[in-house]
C-alpha cells in the first residue's frame, strides 16, 4: 500500500511522523508533493519517504491521497486532478476544516470515487490523536475501514455525521491549541511564584495528562472529580471558585463559538 500526500506543513507531517512512529508501513512507501521543493523534497529526505514531482503524481502512485493543504485551496486542487482521480480511483481523503463531502464529490467530478472527509489533531504524531470521520455514500465500506484502521493507529477515531463536523474541529481539532495555551498559563503562575519555566511547564503539562487519563479512565464526570481535588475549607475549592468568578468556563465557550464561526464563515 502506498500512502500519498499532497501538501507537507504541519498536518501532514503530523500524520507521517505517527505513522512512522507506529511503523505503519515502509517510509519509502509514502509519497509526498508541495509547492515549494525545498519543503517536501528537505522533509521527505529528512524521514525517508518518496518525494514525487507532482500533484498529479500523487494521485497516479497513490492507493490513498490525503489532502493536507490549506482548506481554502482544497477543491481548486481537487478540480485540478479530475484527470487523474477519475482514472486511478485512489481513496481521496481530505483533512480540511469546512469543506463538505458534497463539495469534494462535485469539485473532484466524479460520482464513484471513495471520499472521506475527516478532522484530526496534531496528537496524531505521538500517536495519541483524535479523528472523526466521515464517508461519502459512494465510499465502500471496505474504503472507510481501511482509513479508519490508519488513523486509529493514530489514537482514538470517532465515526461523525458531517452535521457535527465544525463542533468536532473546535473541540478536538484546533483545541490542542487551546490545551497548550492552559498548560502555559500555569506554567506561568508556577513562575510568578518562583518556579524554573521548564520546570514549571514539565510540571503543569504532566498534571494535565495526567487529569485527561483520569478522566477518560473514570466512570466520574469532571465536576465528581473537582470535587474529590477540592478538601473542606481547602486550597482548591478556592481557586476554582476564583477561575469561576474570572470565567474560565464562558472563555472557554466563547473560543469555541468563534472557532465555529470561523469555519464557517470560511
Ligand atoms: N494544523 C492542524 O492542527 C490541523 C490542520 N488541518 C487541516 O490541514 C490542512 C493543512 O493545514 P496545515 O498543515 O496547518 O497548513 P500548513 O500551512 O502547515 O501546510 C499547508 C501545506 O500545503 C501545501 N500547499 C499549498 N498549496 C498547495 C498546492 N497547490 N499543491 C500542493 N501543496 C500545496 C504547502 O506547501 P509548501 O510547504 O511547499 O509551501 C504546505 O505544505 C488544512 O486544510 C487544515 O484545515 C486539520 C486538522 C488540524
Ligand atoms: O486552524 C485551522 O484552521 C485548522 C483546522 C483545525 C486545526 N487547525
Amino acid at each position: 500500500m502506498k500512502i500519498g500526500f499532497i501538501g507537507v506543513g504541519h498536518m501532514a507531517q503530523a500524520i507521517i511522523l505517527g505513522l512512522q512512529r507506529q511503523n505503519y508501513l515502509p517510509a519509502a512507501n509514502i509519497l509526498v508533493h508541495s509547492v515549494h521543493p525545498a519543503h517536501y523534497q528537505q522533509f521527505a529526505a529528512a524521514n525517508g519517504l518518496t518525494p514525487v514531482a507532482s500533484n498529479a503524481a500523487v494521485v497516479d502512485q497513490a492507493d490513498i491521497v490525503i489532502l493536507a493543504v490549506p482548506a481554502t485551496q482544497t477543491l481548486e486542487i481537487v478540480a485540478q486532478l479530475q484527470t487523474e482521480l477519475t482514472a486511478k480511483q485512489p481513496i481521496l481523503v481530505s483533512v480540511a476544516g469546512g469543506i463538505s463531502l458534497a463539495q469534494l464529490q462535485e469539485n473532484s467530478d466524479s460520482t464513484n470515487l471513495s471520499i472521506l472527509r475527516t478532522m484530526p489533531n496534531v496528537n496524531v504524531a505521538i500517536a495519541q490523536g483524535m479523528t472523526a470521520l466521515v464517508a461519502a455514500p459512494t465510499t465502500p465500506e471496505k474504503d472507510f475501514a481501511q482509513v479508519k484502521q490508519l488513523f486509529q493507529a493514530l489514537g482514538q477515531t470517532i465515526q461523525l455525521a458531517e452535521k457535527d463536523f465544525p463542533a468536532f474541529s473546535a473541540v478536538s481539532g484546533s483545541a490542542p491549541a487551546f490545551a497548550y495555551l492552559f498548560i502555559d498559563a500555569l506554567s506561568r503562575a508556577g513562575v510568578k511564584y518562583g518556579l524554573d519555566k521548564a520546570a514549571a511547564t514539565r510540571i503543569a503539562a504532566q498534571t494535565v495528562k495526567g487529569s485527561a487519563a483520569n478522566v477518560l479512565q473514570s466512570q466520574e464526570n469532571p465536576w465528581g472529580l473537582i470535587d474529590q481535588v477540592s478538601s473542606p475549607g481547602g486550597t482548591t475549592v478556592a481557586g476554582v471558585l476564583a477561575l469561576e468568578e474570572a470565567g474560565l468556563m464562558s472563555a472557554v465557550v466563547k473560543g469555541i463559538d468563534a472557532t465555529i464561526a470561523k469555519e464557517k464563515q470560511g
